[in-house]
């Protein structure tokens, strides 16, 4: 693993890593930022799983976590959200499928398979790369994302109960298998069989019994996607039938951008290092 920059923010450290990726084939770079409670000894690792066309730049210039990551002393994570480079399977005049768009699956259609599995590189490869190589306690993990982000850090959690305390997003869609700008892209990684794409949607496992303590979401009702792609009100009404209790935060005139995303950060982050104490 190859270090590509660190940097002082609010006494802890902001890196950024780049490695060969086993799950991805591929290289991939990942930001980490560590807490000055890190100095002390292992702190709590929080996720977090960004949206369509993301590096994992985007959070951390524009997602403002870092104060509140100081001040309750956890740590957090921003992934890449597909493999990277030329030998990848990519369409480049799509951004809605390939490079940027790796949906958090593992693919299993031919085409994609070797590189598209950013499922088992979030939960295996990466948390494995992690724990020795930086003072994180791997025991104490929650995760969090915005849109298809939001929607994998739901779907993550869903099937592996007590991997992490705590669930939240930002305007994570809410049923990808039929919402236009998704639909397409499981087709394509996960074949035509419907029956298949269950195991990646949030509702659909929740309907099929995967369970989440709790559940917080906020979302801004001004989001340009919120009628077609994101539908909060499906992930909503599966929690609601399956008695998952759901905090829903309509934001009222907040768009899709890091300025609804970075002006609620710091709830998220508090909310969840209440959980990981
Ligand atoms: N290029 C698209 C807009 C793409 C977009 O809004 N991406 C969001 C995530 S959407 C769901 O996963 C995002 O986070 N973009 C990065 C950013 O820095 O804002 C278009 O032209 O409509």
């Amino acid at each position: 693993m190859e270090t590509v920059s660190t940097s002082k923010s609010f006494g802890g450290i902001q890196g950024v890593y780049r490695h060969e990726s086993r799950e991805c084939a591929s290289e991939m770079t990942f930001a980490l930022y560590l807490p000055p409670q890190a100095e002390d000894g292992p702190v709590p690792l929080l996720w977090y799983l960004s949206g369509l066309t993301c590096t994992h730049q985007n959070v951390m210039d524009k997602g403002e976590y870092r104060r509140a990551a100081a001040e309750h002393g956890v740590a957090v994570i921003c992934p890449d959200t597909s493999p990277r480079g030329a030998d990848v399977p990519d369409e480049p005049d799509n951004w809605q499928f390939g490079q940027g768009a790796g949906f958090y699956v593992d693919a299993t259609e031919p085409a994609f398979a070797r590189n598209y599995r950013m499922a088992s590189y979030i939960i295996s490869e990466l948390p494995e790369l992690l724990a020795g190589r930086f003072p994180l306690d791997m025991n104490r993990q929650s995760i969090f994302g915005h849109s298809m982000g939001g929607h994998g850090a739901i779907t993550l959690a869903l099937k592996r109960p007590g991997r992490f305390r705590s669930v939240s997003a930002f305007a994570p869609i809410a049923q990808p298998s039929t919402a236009g700008w998704s639909r397409t892209a499981f087709e394509k990684y996960l074949g035509q069989d419907e029956q298949a794409w269950r195991a990646y949607d949030a509702t659909h496992l929740i309907e099929d019994g995967f369970r989440l303590p709790e559940l917080l979401v906020d979302q801004g009702d001004a989001d340009g996607f919120l009628d077609d792609g994101l539908r909060p009100w499906l992930l909503e009404e599966a929690c609601k039938a399956a008695g998952i209790p759901l905090t829903l935060n309509m934001r009222a005139g907040y768009d899709h951008s890091y300025f609804f995303i970075s002006t609620f950060m710091a709830d998220h982050i508090a909310w969840h290092a209440e959980r990981l104490k």
